[in-house]
């Protein structure tokens, strides 16, 4: 099997702006990206190709292959799809919380394609045994879009249940996560710009570090 990583850095995330600024995004979108990497290298993938622009400026000491298409998301993907012929795991770069366990527990379930949905509808990891009888259609509730692809194309599912890879860090309360659950670089970084703040009877929130 090989990985693939979605990756864009350029104006990265924009709806984490209410806690970072884009000099801080930038830099954090590739902490994460160094984390996604080491945990799929730990469990054993050594072929990992990430897809993005040459403006993105993927770190060239990554052990990785860096491909380019200057297609959005979706057409970025069907495209590099259309060129693999192995079982190929797509994950997304926002996937700070995977761990080498929960790419080993993928891989051993028997199923054409394996969802792992993100809060709200999202997808954030398929891993497509089949590249040639699936697509992708990423954004709005794609979670649902992916289902009924892989019903289209008579590929069996198994949608993986996780709190850690739903998981997604998109929006500021999603970093209280990694503060929590989380590992490595985003960890570090997260725990430099913030702290918790224990919020009585509701659960804990994000506060500035002075
Ligand atoms: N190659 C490629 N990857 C992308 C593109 N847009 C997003 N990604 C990657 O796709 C995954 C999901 O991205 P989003 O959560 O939509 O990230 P974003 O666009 O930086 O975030 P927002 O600005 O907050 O919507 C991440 O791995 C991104 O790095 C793109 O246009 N091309
Ligand atoms: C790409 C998109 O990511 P989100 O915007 O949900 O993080 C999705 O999962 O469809």
């Amino acid at each position: 099997m090989r990985a693939m990583i979605p990756y864009k850095k350029q104006h990265a995330k924009s709806r984490l702006s209410p806690a970072l600024s884009l000099e801080e995004r930038e830099h954090f979108v590739e902490l994460m990206l160094r984390d996604v990497v080491g945990s799929l290298q730990v469990a054993g993938v050594s072929d990992i190709d990430v897809l993005t622009t040459p403006k993105n400026g993927v770190p060239s000491d990554l052990d990785v292959n860096i491909l380019f298409s200057e297609h959005e998301l979706n057409n970025a993907i069907n495209g590099y799809l259309d060129t693999v012929s192995e079982p190929v795991l797509i994950i997304m770069a926002d996937m700070p919380l995977v761990t080498p366990g929960h790419i080993k527990e993928m891989k051993s379930i028997e199923k054409d394609l394996i969802i792992v949905p993100g809060k709200g509808g999202g997808t954030n990891v398929l891993f497509i045994r089949n590249p040639d009888s699936f697509y992708v259609k990423y954004y709005d509730s794609s979670f649902l879009n992916h289902c009924r692809i892989a019903e289209e194309m008579g590929q069996s599912v198994h949608v993986y249940d996780s709190f850690l890879l739903s998981t997604d860090i998109d929006e500021p309360h999603d970093l209280v996560e990694i503060m929590l659950h989380g590992h490595g670089l985003s960890k570090s970084y997260i725990d430099s710009k913030f702290g918790m703040k224990d919020n009585g009877k509701s659960r804990v929130k994000l506060s500035l570090c002075q």
